[in-house]
């Protein structure tokens, strides 16, 4: 690819080895966590939200559990304006949440941003400025000096408006903004100077915003990054660290939990991810993680398809299929192995009665996010296979095809959707089987048997068939006896002048739990004197007459493929 020489890394590593992050290996609590879907996701959206879409989000995002919520840029429209007074005036923020604001370091707009906040409980205000040397140099064209003054004025603007308004519980945020394309240096200097004029105490902590506005390094850089800021923040005990991730490199989850590891208290972030560019980090993705390593999140994400909705609604945007734990295809398996292992994980999990989940390719059980087996975890297509096949029929239908039907009907099933070119549903499967197999009375077709019990010198377990049976429209009356029903009725068949040419091969039946009105289903297998194998599927109420039906379908199937003369 031509032009790569136009790009070189441009990222600040830390001034000194920071790897203590390294040593750990999981994430033992959630974060805390802060959205900010109502302010930089709507920022970001091509049609930001009208004030009801907002306040339904808000109201939204409160019932998934979120405690601190970035409500927006109050001093950016009237909407963003107004749906802040909606929020205070009406009362519609809970006790335990914290709405949270933003505002550039500019007089009239901490001025009207407080106006805003008049008569709120609590409320982060947000302070951000960018640090970067590409901003300093291009955009406020500033020295060092220049831009710490346009933090520390606005810092101390702040908490002057703060002092304002006794009633309200106020915390500082600051975000050294373009974070990841600021020497580290002059980002702890600037960070400690803010946090010297806000004076952070244990009751009134302060948050220092650590953002990979753009995201410029492996993610391992972002954690020493952070690691170093912790070390070297001024009153370190009394400020929070915060994370706010961007995903221009497709890492923003990465970034986000090498950073916790790293000494991160907090994220900030969107659902599914939507926000500037390629997003901020995804919460829902980094929720998850922290439930699928047994991690209580905070968060409740036990509605995922309500919570897919809800944001595809707000947003206008679409929940791509393979997004981490909300998308439509990521419990899917189409794959014939994948669906084997999935189905032997699920019996095996069932028969153990484990609480602990370990099924194999199924990081969580979708069940936990609100979400079915049926239709959505083993999907047939042409490369699944038995497995998965046997799995839809004894789930949906009750089928519980021996182990030797089930490659055929596996073949059989991928070919039907290769030839149409289509995934095949649970209901297409059934049907496709149902005529295959089940009670296939064509041209053989036994209408009426009564058995009678006979005790021979031997046993007693002999059985007499009275049989009338219709073979392509000839009807023959036939008694025929046997060591049991099945085998009268073989003898009974080749009473008739055609000639039968099988022989019975295997037998297995059980009882239909799910199906409709059959009560049982019986498995035969016969083989013609080739050796090619035949099976046949018969259900009835009455267990007897499935096995009949079966062998009758079994002989049908033979038929196909060579006719019985007489
Ligand atoms: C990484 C982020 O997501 S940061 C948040 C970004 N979000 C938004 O910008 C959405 C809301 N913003 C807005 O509605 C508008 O930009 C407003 C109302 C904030 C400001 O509007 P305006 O003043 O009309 O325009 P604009 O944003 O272009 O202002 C640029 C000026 O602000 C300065 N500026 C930019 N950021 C800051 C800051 N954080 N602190 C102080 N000054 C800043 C620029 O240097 C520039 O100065 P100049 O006029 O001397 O050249
Ligand atoms: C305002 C800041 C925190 C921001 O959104 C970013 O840097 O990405
Ligand atoms: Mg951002």
């Amino acid at each position: 690819m031509k032009n790569y020489d136009k790009y070189k890394p441009g990222y600040f590593p830390p001034p000194e080895e920071c790897l203590d992050w390294v040593k750990k290996d999981h994430i033992e609590k959630a974060p805390m966590w802060c959205s900010v879907d109502l302010r930089d996701g709507n920022q970001a959206l091509i049609v930001p939200m009208s004030l009801e879409e907002k306040l339904e989000f808000f109201q939204f995002l409160v019932k998934l559990g979120f405690k601190e919520i970035e409500v927006g840029f109050p001093a950016a429209s009237e909407t963003e304006y107004e749906f802040l007074r909606r929020l205070i005036d009406d009362n519609l923020i809970p006790d335990d949440v914290t709405v949270q604001v933003l505002t550039q370091s500019r007089r009239h707009i901490i001025k009207k941003t407080f106006e805003a906040l008049e008569g709120v409980k609590k409320a982060v205000v947000h302070l951000y400025n960018s640090t970067s040397v590409a901003q300093r140099e291009q955009v406020f064209k500033a020295s060092k000096e220049e831009i710490t003054e346009i933090a520390t004025s606005g810092a101390k603007l702040i908490k002057k408006y703060a002092a304002k308004y006794p009633d309200t519980e106020f915390n500082f945020e600051y975000s050294p903004e373009s974070f990841t394309g600021t020497e580290m240096e002059f980002a702890r200097d600037i960070c400690n100077a803010v946090i010297d004029i806000w004076e952070p105490t244990p009751q009134q902590k302060v948050i220092i915003n650590l953002p990979a506005t753009v995201s410029m390094s492996m993610p391992h850089i972002y954690a020493s990054q952070i690691e170093y800021m912790s070390k070297h923040l001024h009153n370190r005990e009394n400020v929070i660290i915060s994370l706010h991730p961007h995903n221009d490199r497709g890492t923003g989850v990465a970034d986000a939990e090498l950073g916790i590891l790293a000494g991160g208290d907090r994220i900030e972030g969107t659902l599914f991810g939507n926000g500037e560019r390629t997003g901020n980090v995804d919460i829902v993705t980094l929720a998850m993680n922290l439930f699928s390593h047994g991690v209580d999140p905070q968060l409740d994400f036990s509605n995922m398809p309500e919570v897919v909705e809800m944001y595809e609604r707000f947003t206008d945007l679409k929940v791509h299929p393979r997004q981490p734990y909300g998308g439509q295809l990521v419990f899917a398996a189409f794959s014939g192995s994948h669906q084997d292992a999935i189905a032997k994980g699920m019996k095996w999990r069932k028969s153990k009665e484990l609480h602990q989940w370990t099924v194999p390719y199924l990081p969580i059980d979708p069940k936990d996010v609100g979400r079915v087996y049926e239709g959505d975890v083993i999907r047939i297509n042409s490369q699944s296979g038995k497995g998965g096949i046997a799995y839809i029929l004894e789930r949906d239908y009750g089928f519980d095809l021996p182990k030797p039907m089930r490659e055929e009907v596996g073949y059989m099933m991928k070919g039907i959707s290769d030839k149409a070119h289509k995934e095949l549903s649970s209901q297409e499967i059934f049907d496709a089987f149902s005529k295959e197999y089940i009670n296939y009375f064509d041209p053989i077709d036994i209408t009426d048997a009564t058995f009678k019990k006979v005790s021979t010198y031997k046993s007693d377990d002999g059985m007499i068939v009275d049989m009338r049976v219709d073979i392509g429209g000839d009807i023959f009356e036939v008694t025929a006896e046997g060591n049991g029903r099945l085998n009268a009725i073989n003898n009974a068949l080749k009473k008739t002048p055609y000639h039968f040419d099988y022989t019975l091969i295997s037998y297995t039946e059980h009882a239909l739990e799910t199906s409709s009105s059959s009560k049982a289903a019986a498995y035969i297998c016969i083989e013609d004197s080739e050796g090619v194998q035949y099976w046949g599927v018969g259900t009835h109420d009455d267990i007897i007459l499935a096995s009949v039906n079966a062998l009758v379908s079994a002989l049908n199937r033979e038929n196909r493929m060579h006719k019985f003369v007489k």
